[in-house]
């Protein structure tokens, strides 16, 4: 049977885009600049920001102040020499003409653009994103509800197991250890790294990951992948608490605790005042 392809059409390419130390531009101080300022910091990026200062929203001041990595003019946008060395434009002001021209100059130098009021003219979108680094999703609309791109991060947010980035930090660690002891790109050896780290991935869940201490890992590499195999939990994190083992939380334990001594007293007195002697 072909392939049907008649639905891998109408989406975005969501992507992981690799920034650290790229020159993003912002024009633009207001609400949605700082929005924009916040998700290009987390990605390690310089920030040049043009923007008269009398615009600039209270988040953008604060965020200029705390870090050396926007350097900022307060002017409006100047033209094509704004745009030399820049990797990435922003803009986010209130005046489309503007935007528009800007959006034209960086097609005209192959500067990747968006324009956050003109979608159409845009080359990429920004999406609501749960952060919980080193993990980040990102949930896109593709430019037909970005409220609910933001509901739904709600419920993803949720949904995410407490302690989920953590287990993601030790498994990067553990990958990388793994690296120093079996290294290299590709062949025999990287198909056998991938399968060790699959299987772990899969035998172990996101709790127990995330007790990976430095020890724990020396042993499960020590036993695990020099022996072509992946340990228990219960073989390599002992006396830590692990799935199935069902510990009382303190929340039951309490109404417990106390429902069984009322229990008792209602008894005693119950028995105390049937009984026959009285
Ligand atoms: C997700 C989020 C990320 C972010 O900005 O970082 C984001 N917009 C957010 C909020 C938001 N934006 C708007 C409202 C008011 C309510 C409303 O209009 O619905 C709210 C709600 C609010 O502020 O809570 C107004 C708006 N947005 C766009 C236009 C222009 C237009 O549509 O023509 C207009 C003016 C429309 C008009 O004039 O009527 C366009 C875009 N906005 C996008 C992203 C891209 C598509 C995202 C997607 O596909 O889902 C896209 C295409 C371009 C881009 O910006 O990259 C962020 C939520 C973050 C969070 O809270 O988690
Ligand atoms: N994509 C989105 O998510 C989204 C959300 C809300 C609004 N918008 C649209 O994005 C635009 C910006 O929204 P906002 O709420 O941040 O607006 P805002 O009015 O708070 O901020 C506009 C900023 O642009 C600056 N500015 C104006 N002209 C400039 C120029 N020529 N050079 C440099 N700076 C200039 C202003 O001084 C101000 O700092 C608006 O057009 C709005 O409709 C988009």
């Amino acid at each position: 049977m072909p392939v049907d392809v008649s639905n891998l059409s109408g989406g975005s390419l969501i992507v992981a885009w690799q920034l650290k130390d790229k020159n993003v531009l912002i024009v633009g101080g207001g609400d949605v600049a700082a929005s924009r300022i916040e998700n290009i910091l987390v990605a390690d990026a310089k920030i040049t920001l043009i923007a008269p200062h009398e615009g600039l929203h209270p988040q953008t001041k604060e965020y200029i102040a705390a870090t050396p990595r926007i350097t900022y003019h307060d002017r409006v946008f100047a033209g094509a020499g704004d745009l030399e060395g820049v990797d990435m434009v922003l803009t986010a002001i209130d005046d489309v003409e503007r935007s528009r021209e800007i959006v034209a100059l960086c097609r005209a130098r192959r500067i990747p653009v968006n324009a956050a009021d003109i979608p159409p003219s845009c080359d990429f979108y920004f999406g609501s994103q749960v952060k919980r680094l080193p993990l980040q999703i990102m949930i896109s609309t593709n430019g037909k509800g970005p409220r609910l791109a933001h509901h739904i991060r709600t419920r993803i947010e949720d949904s995410l197991p407490q302690g989920v980035e953590n287990a993601i930090e030790r498994v990067g660690e553990l990958r990388s250890k793994l690296r120093e002891r079996a290294p290299g790109v590709g062949g025999e050896l990287g198909k056998k790294r991938m399968r060790w780290m699959t299987d772990l991935c899969n035998a172990w869940d996101l709790d127990e990951l995330s007790l990976l201490d430095d020890a724990a890992m020396k042993k499960l590499l020590d036993e695990g992948w020099e022996n072509g195999q992946v340990p228990s939990p219960q073989d390599v994190l002992p006396g830590a608490k692990l799935r199935g083992e069902v510990a009382l939380p303190f929340s039951l334990l309490v109404p417990t605790v106390v429902g069984f001594f009322a229990g008792v007293a209602c008894t005693a007195v119950a028995v105390h005042r049937f009984s026959p002697r009285n």
